[in-house]
């Protein structure tokens, strides 16, 4: 069994295409995340910043290229040994659903009893040291109706890292949120980052947020790698695609329109017509 030693990354991505059935969304990726870091995947909608994500928890294997996670092979790894490794992740869905029926200390003790078997005082601690981590240590006993929807992300983050994960993967962690609550939440995502030592990898389209917290940047857009580097790097590109994401200009190289796919002329064809 391959195990990741201090100077590996917790992430590589060699040479991955990948996509669905015969579309293939992304290709010629070669990406690393490492222990301590913030990386943010970033590209405009439809661009494959989910695909990535899911590549990397290995819900989608890759068309080509190799995918790995704590130093194996993803797309090789089946049952428990896949369990191990999605047990050193966690994930913040952007639809990061809490248990309504359950208050604030409940919902973020829900992993550590789903999936340890740690004794209530440790659970109080634990939780409490997280809730505390995110500034919501005194809403414990609060039911999830009486908090607001900022705070229902922090918890749902607190929730995320509970386990202590090794990598935690965000998914749009500042959509539609307020311009404070995406401050708050970009620096208690690097603050949670340097505190457990895991690496952290944003899936965004927030240039500002990412910025400010990343330690690597990787866009993707026209089905590749469109730029890496850190935020200054990035800031200071002038290829077109980077300056027009940055700059958020309607036009210029970022296509509009959704790309033809082999699904879709087909689909175009049951219907007499030809892309
Ligand atoms: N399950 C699926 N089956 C087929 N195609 C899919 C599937 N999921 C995503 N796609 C396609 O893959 C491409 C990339 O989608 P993805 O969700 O990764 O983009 P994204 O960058 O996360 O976009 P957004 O920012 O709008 O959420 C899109 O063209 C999308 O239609």
């Amino acid at each position: 069994m391959n195990s990741t030693t201090v100077d590996d990354p917790i992430v590589r991505f060699s040479n991955v295409a990948l996509g669905y059935g015969d579309f293939t969304v992304l290709q010629d990726i070669d990406l690393e995340v490492r222990k301590g870091q913030v990386v943010a995947m970033m590209g405009g909608s439809g661009s494959g910043k989910t695909t990535l994500l899911r590549a990397t928890t290995g819900q989608i294997t890759a068309q080509a290229g190799t995918i790995q996670v704590f130093g194996s092979n993803i797309a090789q790894a089946r049952g428990e040994k896949l369990r191990e490794l999605r047990q050193r992740m966690g994930v913040l869905f952007q639809q990061g659903a809490l248990f309504t029926d359950l208050n604030v200390f409940e919902n973020v003790a829900f992993p550590l009893r789903e999936h340890t078997q740690v004794s209530e005082g440790q659970i109080v601690e634990r939780v409490l040291d997280k809730l505390d981590a995110v500034g919501l240590r005194a809403a414990a006993h609060l039911k999830i109706s009486e908090i607001s929807g900022g705070m229902a992300r922090r918890v749902a983050l607190a929730r995320a890292v509970v386990l202590e994960p090794e990598l935690v993967l965000y998914d749009e962690p500042f959509a539609g949120l307020d311009p404070i609550s995406m401050g708050i939440t970009a620096q208690l995502i690097r603050d949670l980052t340097d505190r457990l030592d895991c690496a952290s990898v944003l899936i965004t389209h927030d240039v500002a947020e990412s910025f400010a917290i990343a330690d690597q940047v990787y866009m993707v857009g026209q089905g590749k790698l469109i730029a890496s580097g850190t935020p200054a790097t990035l800031a200071d590109s002038q290829d077109p695609y980077v300056r027009q994401f940055l700059d958020g200009q309607p036009d210029g190289p970022i296509a509009f329109h959704y790309p033809t796919t082999p699904a879709f002329t087909k689909w175009l064809g049951q219907h007499g017509k030809r892309s």
